[in-house]
């Protein structure tokens, strides 16, 4: 199961008519394509309007050449169904679009229109799904049901593309790591950078930079600081209000900045009487020429014990002021280890003193796997010295460009990052655009409905149909199985005979321990409805 749905379904019940409309206020009846509405008139004026219909909506492959999918969107799907009525102005703006010959009676139907009569099943939202298995069953009159076609695939595509290119991006990096979503600026315009905060959350992110996914969904917000802010700083001196009081509030040091420079010569002298001892044992064991000369070029090469950049100095200090609990540091403005490090080091062991403890780094640029094992080292050695429990494990978080491929290097390689920052591959779904998700009519007025192709994966599965997952003795899913609606269906502990349903020599007998009805009612329609709807939203936001 998807890492969210891990949570389990949190069942909500709103009263009917109550149900907000959907996150996007562009989301209206009108967000459709004019073939719907075309054969939404020639249904009518065919007289088939009402005819019951049955459609399903799936996909045809895994995206990102994988195995799995999560199934995102239903939500707001539902959202949608609930509010789903023309207003004047709506019907006005289709009688401009349609040809001047379609009858009058037409927009009258449109104007009495509601899903009242339309019945959605669906998989809960978070699950991981498989091609072929319907995500969701839409029922009602074949006219209203052929409108909501192209928002409901809409809804759903980049959801669950989105949601399962963060669940490859948490399957890569581990369980471990934090996983935070950065990716709003490169985001498609507004829609998907609310949609990419929303379902990388669902796909098993921690947090997210975006302020107004935060709000409205309730996500953790998490952030650091961008190059302006160092690069904005010149030196020290800018730093007029230096004084910082102590994090019990017992003490006040009147020069922050003094102090951080303090430190700052401190580990200096350091890290060379360090050096110097290394050199000494060293000679003992003969080799003293050859280390003197390698650790020349360290002084050289390294340069951590050289001079760091003062004016990033000034910007880390200003940030320290202002967030002396939460004090990170982007440490890759001008040179990560003959500056960025000792100077964030300076900083957060002059906070040290007055009793707080800092947050850690980012690293934005270079070779992520050796700068991190780099200041790791660096923060050990910092632990060891000054005896300051659990400096070593000051955080590190990495960011630039990453995606599935650079997490899986970074893996192979060996690293020290305990958290990534990832924005541009993950939300605009770099490796795939589109999940190519379909809505095929597979039954009307009870008669099963086929679309043929000389593609085979292209035809459709006919029937009104049931689907089920079958789990093994280890509690693990093993197949997920489609039966037509009136079949009896699989039990546990007895033998069912399943078969992939284009390929008829891939088939299996199957003992289930255990039986789950994937798709449940989340729209009951009008026959259910006796002023309260009971919906399962599997609702990842409430708590
Ligand atoms: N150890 C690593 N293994 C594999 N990929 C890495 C590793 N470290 C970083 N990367 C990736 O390599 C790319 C780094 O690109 P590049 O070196 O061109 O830019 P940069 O480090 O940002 O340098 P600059 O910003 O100075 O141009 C990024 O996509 C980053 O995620
Ligand atoms: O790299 P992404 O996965 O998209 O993550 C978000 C990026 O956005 C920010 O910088 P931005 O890309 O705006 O500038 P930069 O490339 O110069 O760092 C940030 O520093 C990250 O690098
Ligand atoms: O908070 C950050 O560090 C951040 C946010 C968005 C994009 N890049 C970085
Ligand atoms: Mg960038």
């Amino acid at each position: 199961m998807a890492a969210a749905a891990a949570n389990g379904p949190n069942k909500v019940e709103k009263r009917a008519g109550g149900i907000d409309g959907p996150t996007n206020p562009m989301v209206t009846p009108l967000l459709t394509d004019l073939y719907q509405f075309t054969m939404a008139y020639a249904y009518w004026k065919a007289g088939k309007h009402k005819e019951r219909a049955v459609f399903d909506l799936y996909f045809r492959r895994n995206p990102f050449g994988g195995e799995y999918t999560v199934f995102a969107g239903l939500e707001e799907c539902i959202k949608l169904i609930a509010n789903f009525r023309f207003t004047e102005d709506e019907i006005a703006f289709i009688k401009t679009s349609l040809p001047s010959s379609c009858e009058a009676g037409f927009y009258d139907y449109l104007r009495g229109i509601d899903c009242s009569d339309v019945e959605i099943h669906a998989i809960s939202e978070g699950y991981v799904v498989f091609p072929k298995i319907p995500l969701m069953r839409i029922e009602g009159p074949v006219a209203v049901v052929q409108l909501l076609e192209t928002p409901l695939v809409n809804l759903i595509n980049y959801a669950s593309l989105v949601a399962t290119n963060a669940a490859r991006h948490r399957f890569v990096a581990g369980k471990s790591k934090l996983l935070l979503e950065f990716g709003l600026r490169r985001a498609q315009g507004p829609d998907g950078g609310i949609g990419a905060s929303k379902y990388c959350y669902m796909g098993g992110f921690d947090a997210t930079s975006n302020v107004a996914a935060g709000k409205l969904f309730g996500i953790p917000l998490r952030g650091t600081h961008s190059h302006a802010f160092v690069s904005s700083f010149m030196s020290p001196d800018e730093i007029i209000e230096k004084s910082l009081r102590s994090c019990d509030g017992s003490k006040v040091c009147e020069d922050f900045v003094s102090l951080v420079q303090t430190w700052a010569i401190m580990l200096k002298n350091c890290m060379l009487s360090c050096l110097a001892y290394e050199v000494v044992l060293v000679s003992k064991q003969l080799l003293y020429f050859l280390m003197k000369l390698n650790a020349m070029s360290i002084i050289e090469k390294g340069g951590i014990f050289g001079e760091t950049n003062q004016s990033e100095l000034a910007a880390f200090v200003s940030y320290a002021l202002a967030f002396p609990k939460n004090f990170l540091a982007l440490v890759d403005t001008y040179d990560v280890m003959r500056s960025g490090v000792p100077n964030f080091s300076a900083v957060a062991l002059a906070l040290n003193d007055l009793g707080y403890k800092a947050v850690g780094i980012r690293l934005d640029s270079g070779d992520l796997a050796y700068l991190s094992c780099e200041t790791r080292k660096f923060f050990r050695a910092i632990e060891k010295e000054f005896g300051i429990r659990d400096f070593g494990k000051t955080s590190i978080t990495a960011s630039n460009d990453l995606n599935e491929e650079t997490l899986d290097a970074l893996n192979k390689q060996g690293h020290e990052v305990d958290a990534f920052g990832i924005g541009t591959h993950l939300v605009t779904c770099y490796a795939q655009p589109a999940l190519g998700v379909v809505f095929k009519l597979v039954e009307i007025n009870n008669q099963p409905r086929i679309k043929l192709s000389e593609d085979v994966s292209k035809v459709s599965i006919p029937c009104k149909k049931r689907c089920y997952r079958l789990y093994g003795k280890e509690g693990y899913p093993l197949v997920d199985l489609m039966t037509g609606e009136n079949e009896p269906p699989p039990k546990a502990a007895e033998r069912i005979l399943c078969r992939h349903p284009f390929n008829e020599s891939k088939r299996a007998y199957v003992v289930p321990q255990r039986v789950e009805e994937l798709m449940k009612c989340f729209w009951p329609g009008r026959s259910d409805c006796r002023g309260y709807f009971r919906i399962a939203f599997v609702d990842y936001f409430s708590d």
